[in-house]
């Protein structure tokens, strides 16, 4: 899977629109969604062929925003690369990503207009501890998602994501398998990544609204 004319020539998923009434139906009844096998597995893997062969251009992963951003490997340990869809397999995750931008906006009348997007790789021992994506006082990150390149992910090799559905008093367990995506309410869920025991590769992502009168979604249901 080199060129780019074999990148056009793949599907998305198998069924990418039924996919897109999965998440926003469960996005709308229970926050959050998580579905394994969501990204057809040529397509993870040729975005886990470009997250590793990328691998010089990491930066450490920083926490705060703007003057208060700094480097702080008690909270996350992990290194991020953006995805600006320069090459065919980032334009391809940018065009699924638009595609549920779509949907979202057109069956929960949300006004989702950006999605940022980047690369993360947790080397052996990496974790990023409980947190919220929305940043304190400016809720302009309403739905995270994250997606995992990892093929053949075994339990021994940890680096689960947990999900804190508060409300429910549950915890929802996400493996980083290969293809596997998870979507949810970036400030009604908290979410940690465990010390991962084997190199972890994934795409953490979110939507966001410019229009500061665009609806802030708490729950939904
Ligand atoms: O890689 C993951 O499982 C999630 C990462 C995450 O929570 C984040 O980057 O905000
Ligand atoms: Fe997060």
């Amino acid at each position: 899977m080199n060129s780019a004319l074999d990148l056009a020539n793949f599907e998305l998923c198998t069924n990418t629109q039924q996919q897109y009434a999965t998440i926003t139906e469960q996005l709308y009844s229970q926050g959050y969604c998580v579905i394994e096998q969501a990204l057809a597995a040529d397509f993870a893997m040729a975005l886990h062929g470009q997250a590793k062969a990328s691998t010089s251009h990491y930066k450490k992963a920083e926490v705060g925003r703007g003057d208060n951003k700094h480097y702080n490997p008690a909270i996350r340990s992990d290194e991020i690369l953006w995805i600006t869809g320069q090459t065919a397999v980032e334009a391809k995750w940018l065009s699924w990503a638009d595609g549920l931008r779509t949907q979202l906006n057109r069956r929960l009348f949300l006004n989702l207009s950006n999605f940022e997007s980047h690369f993360s790789h947790y080397p052996v021992g990496a974790f990023y501890r409980k947190h919220r994506d929305a940043f304190q006082g400016n809720n302009s990150r309403l739905v995270s998602v994250v997606a995992y390149l990892n093929p053949n992910w075994r339990e021994q090799d940890a680096g689960e994501m947990l999900i804190y559905d508060e409300q429910q008093q549950q915890t929802i367990n996400v493996q980083p398998q290969l293809g596997t995506v998870a979507v949810f309410l970036s400030n009604d869920f908290p979410h940690e990544v465990l010390a991962t025991q084997h190199d972890r590769y994934s795409i953490a992502s979110w939507f966001s609204a410019n229009d500061p009168s665009s609806p802030v979604i708490s729950r939904l249901r």
